[in-house]
């Protein structure tokens, strides 16, 4: 059961809870993003109904072998009420089985609703809190301040884009040469992050930017928190890009894939095995 909203959290810091959980399981994150094609490919209709087949049975095949699990709201939001009670159903039940969960939601707004924002995604008790959920700074790193601060006293995370998998990122977030967008969002999440054992601010660095993050000067090693770094698998990524894309930060990182592991589906046994392999040839 989850505590109600305004009790005291009993959880360890996120990033120590993410550090037990990646010794034991290993770093992979897994994306759970249930495209209707997708569902198609299992057998499943593109309904709530099939929505939960598929999300649950992701979560008993990867959830033992992941790191973290981190599904695509935005696949539940085109359900409506009830896509979203299944994420519900989702980020309970993963909470049980002590799997980590990572909403991917990329929220960002003025701090006023932003607080709405971080109540729904961190807040003690609330339906669709998870272990942590991914955030975009376009209106300022400071405007995500609410989201910081809950996370920080919940035992939750979070994960602030900084340079994205996708090729039109670059037109924002390496603005700047020197002093270019995503330096200073990497350099706000490490200021967050200083003075903790293990920082709660992550940040999302594809694994297709290259040489990006060194480029424009981005001390990833230095962050003193996780790196998600999605684009592993059906975005071209693998283990050479993760490597000349982080370098010394590698230890840092959560390879992600979704696509190309879900394709493995709707087979449980075929489903971790391809996750497992997924995440040995990363290691
Ligand atoms: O925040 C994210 O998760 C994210 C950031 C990013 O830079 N690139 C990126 O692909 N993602 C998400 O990661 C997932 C990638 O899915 P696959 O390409 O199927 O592995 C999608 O849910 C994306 O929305």
């Amino acid at each position: 059961m989850r505590p109600e909203a305004g009790a005291v959290p009993v959880r360890a810091p996120f990033g120590e809870r993410l550090a037990a959980v990646r010794a034991a399981r290993g770093s992979l994150c897994v994306g759970i993003d249930p495209h209707p094609g997708l569902l198609a490919d299992w057998g499943l209709e593109d309904s709530p109904a099939g929505l939960e087949r598929f999300s649950l049975t992701v979560l008993d095949a990867v959830g033992p072998v992941a790191a973290a699990l981190k599904p695509q709201v935005a696949l539940y939001e085109r359900h409506g009420g009830r896509g979203l009670a299944v994420l519900e159903t989702l980020l309970a039940r993963a909470a049980d089985a002590g799997v980590l969960t990572i909403a991917d939601a990329k929220r960002g707004d003025i701090g006023s609703t932003m607080q709405a924002y971080a109540d729904a995604w961190l807040g003690e008790g609330r339906p669709l809190a998870a272990d942590a959920v991914t955030l975009n700074p376009y209106l300022g790193f400071e405007s995500l301040r609410p989201a910081l601060d809950l996370a920080a006293a919940t035992g939750r995370g979070v994960f602030v884009l900084a340079l994205t998998s996708n090729p039109e990122g670059r037109s924002v977030q390496h603005v700047g040469g020197a002093a270019s967008v995503a330096r200073s969002i990497a350099l706000a999440a490490a200021a967050e992050n200083a003075g903790r054992g293990r920082g709660h601010v992550g940040l999302v660095v594809g694994a297709t930017v290259g040489d990006a993050a060194q480029g424009l000067g981005l001390d990833l090693a230095g962050l003193n928190g996780p790196i998600l770094a999605p684009g592993v698998g059906a975005q071209g990524a693998g283990p050479r890009e993760l490597r000349a894309a982080f370098g010394d930060a590698l230890p840092s990182v959560l390879p992600t894939s979704s696509r190309a592991v879900l394709a493995a589906g709707p087979d449980a046994a075929a489903l971790r095995t391809a996750a497992e392999r997924t995440r040995d040839e990363l290691a």
